[in-house]
């Protein structure tokens, strides 16, 4: 679709030299509304009046910013429903969620360039219309449009930068100073620094927010929510949804928050949609929907509002018609004409212009819908600057919380580091029980006195051995008494010599045949074994063992072919393992095993919970939601006006 660029206002409402409208004296246009106090104040005192700038002032406003003159429909709602399903135990048992209903048949119709107020108690479901609305979710039934497509669909840019949103809750990144939280937001809507600092420049002064560098977290409450504004308005975007924006604002700050939206939606370029729990704030608005129950009530300019119901406050409107819809007709009909008001006939007639007039509307934004689009500066948003914002933003966390990320980012190193000192040792003194058929090595003098003709203590040889490799053998006369031992967990395993172990091995070496019938040999393999039964239920320690012992078996007949000059290698496997090709510095130990597996789990448990900790607060305080409402796009296109036409330059 070509794209009309067109010229931007010459009037700047952020400029410094920029006069508010308020304080253009203008007559007041309401018709019948009478004000209660000199100066137009409303008789009544109501929730939010002192915040809310007299009825007189108010309209004033908002006629010296009067809504172009377009029809063309913004955003429209026609018979939505939407229940939410809650599933609790109950309903698991009976295999039904809880459902709300939230909305019944609402319908809504805004038009470009008009503040729309959706007035109604809590929980009627306002936030629910206005989730709707930025594409957070959809409706159980019905039917959404804005700018003349549906939410999510391509090229509408919602969610994207074409909405500025602010929700209910504060949504901004936890430890962010002002300054951050403009640049991360900006960034995600594809604004260039440049147009974001002269953009946060004009908003701080609007906004009378603390300097850039203060942390939002240190802020007041109703500081906190006037930067959650900032962050809507930055980006200039054409389509404004903002939720209860002026909570905890104080009463000058509010009027003019009210009349820079006046500002910006009298030039067409913006649509604002607002939600408000001060009521009679919303009578500066262009539009006023009621809302009950999930239903419009009704939806047409505060004055004709107030003038049809003869009203002098929005909260009468509220209240009348809610006890519309509460009361039997008969007894509206009754209690009206005791008031010598026909006011059924009137809200008949609001009603049936609202209709009217949506239909109409609706009408004239399918043939004008291209043409708002037209009317607005065009950029499309880059995928570089997201991602810019989202590598910032992770840094900043970090930043943010550098004690604790330096902290998770040593600690596997720190963890290992106590353990290979203190903890991760071969173990050392390991009980083995040993069972020796031969001999109790209580005449045992020594590997140097060996009878290398008939040598008679071999087994002597490997005990000594298993003391030099840190084991710690201990005799036991019987091999039941051995296992008892290891079962009861006194020992990790049972080694047993029988009762010709040195004669055997000495004839299974090859070195004699003294020992009775040569041709025995299998007799002098089953004797020369040495039986080793080992306690694996513990593995590292059982394959340690494995390990030990065939080195103690190997240095053991090491000893006696150096001392009897025998050929104690026959006994050997025929596996020969040569000099290693790249050998290990050291030999394996028990290190080499649990090091691994404890430096991954550790890295995997603090990478596990850091992401955590940082994702939980995302999605619980709304920031994710919010941001993707600013990030996600479909190649989007946004309205983007400086407002001293400096940023104009495209993005
Ligand atoms: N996720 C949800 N699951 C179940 N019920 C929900 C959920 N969100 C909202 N509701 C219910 O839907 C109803 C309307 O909620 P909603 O937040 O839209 O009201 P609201 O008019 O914005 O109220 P307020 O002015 O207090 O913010 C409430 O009864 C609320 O408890």
């Amino acid at each position: 679709m070509p794209v009309a660029d067109v010229e931007l206002d010459s009037v700047d409402p952020w400029s410094p030299g920029y006069v508010t409208p308020a304080s253009t004296p203008s007559p007041r246009s309401a018709r019948s509304c009478s004000p209660g106090g000199p100066d137009g104040a409303p008789a009544v005192p109501v929730r939010g009046d002192a915040a809310a700038p007299a009825g007189a002032a108010a309209a004033a406003a908002r006629a010296h910013h009067a809504a172009p003159s377009s029809r063309v429909v913004a955003v429209s709602v026609r018979e939505a429903h939407h229940n939410y399903s809650q599933y609790s135990f109950n309903s698991l048992l009976t295999g039904k969620p809880a459902v709300t209903e939230v909305l019944k048949d609402f319908n809504m119709t805004v038009q470009h360039g008009n503040i729309y107020a959706l007035l109604g108690s809590s929980g009627c479901g306002k936030t629910t219309v206005l989730r709707a609305l930025v594409g957070q979710h959809r409706f159980t039934s019905g039917r959404v449009r804005v700018f003349g497509k549906e939410p999510r669909s391509r090229g509408v840019g919602v969610p994207g930068p074409t909405l500025g949103y602010m929700p209910q809750e504060l949504a901004v990144p936890d430890g962010f100073t002002i300054r951050e939280t403009l640049n991360y937001f900006g960034w995600l809507a594809g604004m260039t620094a440049a147009s974001i600092e002269e953009n946060s420049a004009a908003l701080l002064r609007l906004l009378d927010l603390p300097p850039r560098d203060r942390l939002v977290s240190n802020l007041s409450g109703g500081q906190q929510r006037r930067v959650s504004l900032a962050v809507a308005l930055l980006h200039s975007p054409p389509l404004l949804i903002l939720d209860e924006p002026t909570v905890g604002v104080d009463p000058i700050v509010r009027q003019s928050i009210w009349e820079h939206l006046l500002g910006l939606t009298s030039s067409g370029r913006a649509t604002v949609i607002i939600t408000t729990h001060y009521i009679e704030e919303a009578r500066q608005a262009h539009v006023a929907g009621l809302m009950r129950r999930g239903a419009l009530l009704a939806e047409d300019t505060p004055e004709s509002l107030l003038s049809a119901l003869s009203c002098v406050t929005l909260e009468e409107v509220l209240l009348k018609l809610c006890l519309r819809q509460d009361i039997d007709e008969v007894e509206v009909q009754k209690m009206l004409h005791a008031d010598g008001m026909n006011m059924a006939h009137e809200l008949e007639a609001i009603k049936d212009k609202s209709l009217r007039v949506s239909a109409r509307d609706e009408e004239e934004g399918g043939q004008d819908g291209d043409d708002v689009k037209a009317k607005q500066h065009l950029r499309t948003s880059r995928t570089s600057t997201k991602v810019k914002a989202l590598l910032w933003k992770n840094f900043m966390w970090i930043w943010r919380h550098r004690i604790i990320s330096t902290t998770l980012l040593f600690l596997p190193a720190f963890i290992a580091l106590v353990y290979t000192g203190g903890v991760g040792h071969n173990p050392r003194d390991l009980n083995v029980a040993v069972v020796n058929g031969e001999t109790d090595c209580a005449d045992w003098k020594g590997v140097g006195l060996v009878d290398c003709a008939a040598p008679r203590h071999l087994s002597c040889i490997f005990l000594d051995q298993m003391r030099a490799q840190s084991l710690q053998p201990v005799l036991y006369a019987e091999e039941a008494a051995a296992e008892r031992a290891v079962l009861r967990g006194h020992a990790w395993g049972v080694v047993h010599f029988g009762r010709n172990f040195s004669d055997a091995l000495v004839e299974r070496a090859g070195i004699t045949v003294s020992v009775g019938n040569p041709a025995q040999g299998d007799e002098a393999v089953e004797h020369s074994a040495v039986n080793v039964r080992l306690d694996m239920s513990l593995q590292t320690i059982g394959h340690l063992l494995q390990m030990t012992l065939s080195t103690v078996a190997s240095q053991a007949l090491e000893v006696f072919n150096s001392q009897c000059q025998a050929n104690a290698h026959m006994i050997r496997p025929p596996l020969q393992f040569m000099t290693d090709l790249r050998p290990s510095d050291r030999d394996p130990s028990f290190l080499d095993y649990s090091l691994p597996g404890l430096i991954l789990s550790v890295v995997f448990m603090f990478g596990f919970t850091t992401t955590m900790s940082a994702l939980l607060p995302e999605k619980t305080d709304k920031i994710l939601e919010r941001s993707l409402v600013y990030g996600e796009s479909h190649s989007i296109q946004v309205h983007s006006r400086s407002f001293t036409g400096v940023g104009r330059q495209a993005v």
